[in-house]
Parts: structure tokens; C-alpha cells; sequence
């Protein structure tokens, strides 16, 4: 049987991000990335630190610790990772979670393609701004929203990009500018993913909120555009599982 290396799974939590948030859902998060953005906040997936948590599962393994941990109570699975569209096996899972009703998020930063895309509910692309440290291939993410929108439409899908600063805003806005029909949005970037201390670090995200709200509001060349936090972060601060 196919198995899919799973570092963690947990809810149910709200959808701390996005064009869901707020959204009961379970989580199951990959591990691996090809990316190694300097600031991920998930970094144990992928930069060895967390390679003892890592489980190779079956997709009924993994369908049975979401019902073992959310009981009947969630009727939506998020996908995260890591990357989790570097796994052809996500999906037999999709396949699974689709037999039961369930709705699938995917949290994706749009370098790699599955088929199974094509049959999530809620797909979140998150190309990588300057302070990443990443490098945008346009052509494949542009060929990648092609092949979504011929299939499917784009009603689900959205970009996501983080901003750190100034050089990440004026990325995100290029972004829109070249895929003015996708929905947009604008995360605030958490450039302290390891501190305990939940008060300091709520403070510090709000002002940086507070910042690019104001930047964004000012901006004429930016009409259609969500700004949002990570939520989950103002409720738990840098917390894992949560
Ligand atoms: C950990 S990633 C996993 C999915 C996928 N690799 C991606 O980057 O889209 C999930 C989301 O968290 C965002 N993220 C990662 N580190 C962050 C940070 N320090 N502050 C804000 N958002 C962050 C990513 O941009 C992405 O949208
Ligand atoms: N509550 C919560 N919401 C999230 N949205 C995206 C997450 C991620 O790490 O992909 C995430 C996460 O880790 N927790
Ligand atoms: S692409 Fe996502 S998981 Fe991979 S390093 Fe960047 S933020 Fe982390
Ligand atoms: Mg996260």
C-alpha cells in the first residue's frame, strides 16, 4: 500500500490563514519541501530538526487518526506541509476524504504539480516573495493556474503572499499584477517563529498588521485585495499543532 510521510496531524483548530480563515478544519501537515524559505515557520518539516516525528502512513492510517482525533465533528481536512504537492499519494487520501464527505484545503506554494489538484475544494497558492530567499518560477505557476482554471474554473483558488517588507509588498503586487483574476491576499510575515512569549509577540504581529494594512489601503494600484494575519498566531503565538 502507498504511504505518505506525515509529520504531523491535529485539530480540530480554526484555518488560521487565507481565504478560509476561520474555518473549522483538521489538519494534516507533509514532510519535506523543496523550498527552505529563510523564515518558514514550519521549517522541522524539511531542515531535519523534526525527521524522529516523521511517520511513513497509508491514506486509511491517516483518515483513521483524523476521525480518531476529530470524531464526527469536522467536515473539512487541510493539507499542509511542507510541501505536500511533492507526494503523488496525496491522492488515494483526497480519494479517501472525498468518499467521506469532506471538504480538502491545500496550502501549496505552487513549484510543483499533482493531478490530484484538481480536486481540491479550497487551494491556497503562496508564491515566495525577495526575503524567502526563494526564486517565483512565473511560467510554471501561470501554466499551473491554467490548467486549474480550464478544469475547474478559479472561484477556489487564491495566492497568498507573505510580506516582510518593502521588497516582499512591491513582489506581492507584481504577483497580482500578472494574475489580476486570481482572489489576493496579503499575510502578515512572522519574523519571530521562535518565541515563547506570546504577549511580546502578538504586540509585535499586530503593529506589523497595523503597517500593512495601512500600506496596502494607501495604495491606488491595490483595489481588490485581502490583508490578514495568521490568526492562529495571535491566539497561540508560535505554538506547534495548533
Ligand atoms: C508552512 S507553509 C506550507 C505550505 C507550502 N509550503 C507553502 O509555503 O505555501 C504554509 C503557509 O505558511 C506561510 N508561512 C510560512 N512561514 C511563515 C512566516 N514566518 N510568517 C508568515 N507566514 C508564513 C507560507 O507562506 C504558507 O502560506
Ligand atoms: N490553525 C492553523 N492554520 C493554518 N493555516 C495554514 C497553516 C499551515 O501551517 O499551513 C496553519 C496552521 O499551522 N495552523
Ligand atoms: S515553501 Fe512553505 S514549507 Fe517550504 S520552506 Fe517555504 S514556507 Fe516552508
Ligand atoms: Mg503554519
Amino acid at each position: 500500500m502507498s504511504k505518505i510521510p506525515v509529520i504531523e496531524i491535529f485539530g480540530p483548530t480554526i484555518q488560521g490563514e487565507g481565504m478560509v480563515i476561520g474555518q473549522k478544519t483538521m489538519f494534516v501537515r507533509t514532510a519535506g519541501c523543496d523550498y527552505s524559505c529563510s523564515w518558514c515557520d514550519s521549517s522541522f518539516t524539511w531542515d531535519g530538526s523534526g525527521k524522529d516525528l516523521i511517520r511513513q502512513m497509508t491514506p486509511e492510517e491517516i483518515w483513521s487518526e483524523l476521525k480518531r482525533l476529530g470524531g464526527n465533528g469536522f467536515s473539512f481536512v487541510t493539507i499542509s506541509g511542507g510541501n505536500p504537492a511533492l507526494i503523488r499519494n496525496i491522492g488515494e487520501l483526497v480519494r479517501i476524504l472525498k468518499d467521506n464527505r469532506m471538504k480538502i484545503c491545500v496550502e501549496t506554494q505552487g513549484s510543483r504539480w499533482q493531478d490530484w489538484l484538481y480536486d481540491i475544494d479550497q487551494l491556497t497558492i503562496s508564491p515566495k516573495p525577495p526575503s524567502s530567499g526563494m526564486k517565483t518560477d512565473f511560467a510554471a505557476l501561470s501554466e499551473m493556474l491554467d490548467k486549474l482554471k480550464a478544469r475547474n474554473g478559479s472561484g477556489h483558488i487564491s495566492l497568498k503572499v507573505v510580506v516582510f517588507n518593502d521588497e516582499d509588498y512591491q513582489f506581492a503586487k507584481e504577483v497580482h499584477r500578472r494574475l489580476p483574476a486570481i482572489p489576493f491576499y496579503l499575510q502578515v510575515g512572522n519574523d519571530d517563529t521562535t518565541s515563547e512569549d506570546r504577549e511580546k509577540l502578538v504586540r509585535h504581529l499586530l503593529g506589523k498588521y497595523e503597517e500593512l494594512i495601512r500600506k496596502a489601503m494607501g495604495d491606488e494600484e491595490l483595489k481588490d485585495v485581502r490583508v490578514l494575519p495568521q490568526l492562529h498566531t495571535l491566539v497561540w503565538g508560535n505554538k506547534r499543532g495548533v
